[in-house]
């Protein structure tokens, strides 16, 4: 039933005309102590309240019960929403601003590459340009800056161009690779398997812009998150000896059963179950998004509160993430919460979002990792080479001076 225009709207203030409170909390993530602010609005104002956020009025939700709201509710109750600068970037039919059946379509299509079965044949090729990294950018050096600076917006901006140039001139060639050569070469690579699927009636495939698009969304969907766990992976390692101590011992036995030059397979990743842990508990602490924004398309009640039609939806991982009735001790750095995953309430732990637009990069993210934290503890020591532990948000997470590291090659391990 529609809900009545009586309602209340929550609590909280619109802030004043235009900017709100876009600044405040620009200088919060900034100064990373956005979740802090974030606590503070709920002890004030409860589990929903108002303000504005980037030109657009705007309400906060948070906890189990928002989490799940806004991952499982249909498209035509809430959408998908970026704010304009990322779409600018993305491209207005990359997937995050796809609903219903676009949606459905083009999610499919990327699934079909990002699945494991498809994933498992890639790990050879994740292995070598791991080892190729290291090779040119760690091997030989005795300093590594792990996570440079990001780029400043309008650089970003005018990259997209050159970019999407590229991926047109490469959908050209491997279209006419395709057609030469057959459904044989489909899961090559991305394009190749997005363009075999070819376009049907709407209700298969993808169009071509679209696929200039996604890929382009897939490079930094995929490349500013992954980046972000691995680089506080490694500061997590130099900060803690004992769980460095676990996960080295844990990747030397897979090293030492392999024999020299060996591709890791799918079997060594599944073993690497501690280093896993480890991972997702840097996950819950530093999520790579901190969490996002959703549009209502029409009057929603929500908590005996009106949130009003076009209005912006905000959530955040932190408010589950960090809440001490969930994690008990949720500042401590502890892997082994994750030994009992299943012990975790739904919607609760939610780095790679849920319900229908869950990260369909999951299990992508968990090879590249698995295989880069491998080749790295199993090759070097290393220390932090900075004084300042902190990071900010921009938005994704950076450390303080990039995380300059000092490195020391291990000795080649003993079989
Ligand atoms: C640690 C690594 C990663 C994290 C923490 C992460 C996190 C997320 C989150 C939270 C969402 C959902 C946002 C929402 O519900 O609004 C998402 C969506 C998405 N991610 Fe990831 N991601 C990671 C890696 C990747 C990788 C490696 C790829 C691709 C190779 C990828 C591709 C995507 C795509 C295409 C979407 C949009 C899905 C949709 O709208 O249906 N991600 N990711």
């Amino acid at each position: 039933s529609k809900p009545s225009k009586r309602l209340p709207l929550p609590p909280g203030s619109l802030g004043i005309p235009i900017v709100g409170q876009s600044l405040i909390f620009l200088r919060q993530l900034k100064a990373n102590t956005a979740d802090k602010w974030f606590e503070e609005r709920a002890k004030k104002y409860g589990p929903i309240s108002k303000l504005s956020l980037f030109g657009k009025p705007t309400v906060f939700i948070h906890g189990q019960a928002a989490n799940k709201f806004v991952f499982t509710s249909d498209s035509s109750t809430i959408s998908n929403q970026q704010v304009a600068s990322v779409r600018a970037i993305l491209g207005e039919r990359n997937i995050t601003e796809l609903s219903g059946e676009d949606h459905k379509r083009v999610r499919d299509a990327l699934v079909s590459f990002l699945k494991p079965e498809c994933l498992k044949q890639y790990i050879e090729k994740m292995d070598a340009e791991v080892r190729r990294h290291i090779d040119m950018h760690w091997e030989g050096h005795q300093k590594v800056t792990v996570r440079q600076m990001s780029p400043i917006y309008n650089r970003g901006l005018q990259a997209t161009t050159r970019i999407r140039n590229i991926v047109i001139d490469l959908m050209r060639e491997k279209r006419v690779e395709l057609e030469q050569k057959g459904a044989s070469i489909s899961h090559q690579d991305l394009i190749t398997c997005l363009l075999s699927i070819g376009q049907k009636n709407n209700k298969e495939g993808m169009f071509e812009d679209e696929i200039v698009h996604n890929v382009v969304t897939i490079m930094i969907a995929g490349h500013d998150t992954s980046s972000v766990l691995l680089t506080f992976i490694i500061r997590l390692l130099a900060n803690d000896p004992t769980i460095c101590a676990s996960v080295v011992q844990e990747q030397e036995k897979i090293a030492k059963s392999k024999a020299s030059g060996e591709w890791l397979t799918w079997e060594d990743l599944a073993k690497m179950k501690y280093t896993w842990k480890v991972a997702l508990e840097t996950l819950r602490i530093v999520p790579p998004v901190f969490g996002g924004f959703r549009k209502a398309m029409k009057d929603i009640e929500y908590g005996g509160y009106l949130i009003p039609k076009r209005w912006q939806i905000f959530w955040v991982k932190s408010m589950t993430h960090m809440d001490g009735d969930i994690f008990q001790d949720p500042s401590k750095y502890d892997p082994m919460r994750f030994e009992n995953q299943a012990s975790i309430p739904p919607y609760c732990f939610i780095p790679f979002g849920a319900g229908p637009r869950i990260c369909p990069g999951y299990e992508f993210a968990r090879i590249e990792t698995l295989v880069t934290i491998h080749y790295l503890v199993t090759r070097f020591t290393w220390k932090l080479y900075c004084t300042d532990n902190g990071f900010s948000r921009d938005p994704t997470a950076i450390p303080a001076q990039g995380l300059p590291i000092q490195i020391v090659p291990k000795k080649i391990l003993q079989k």
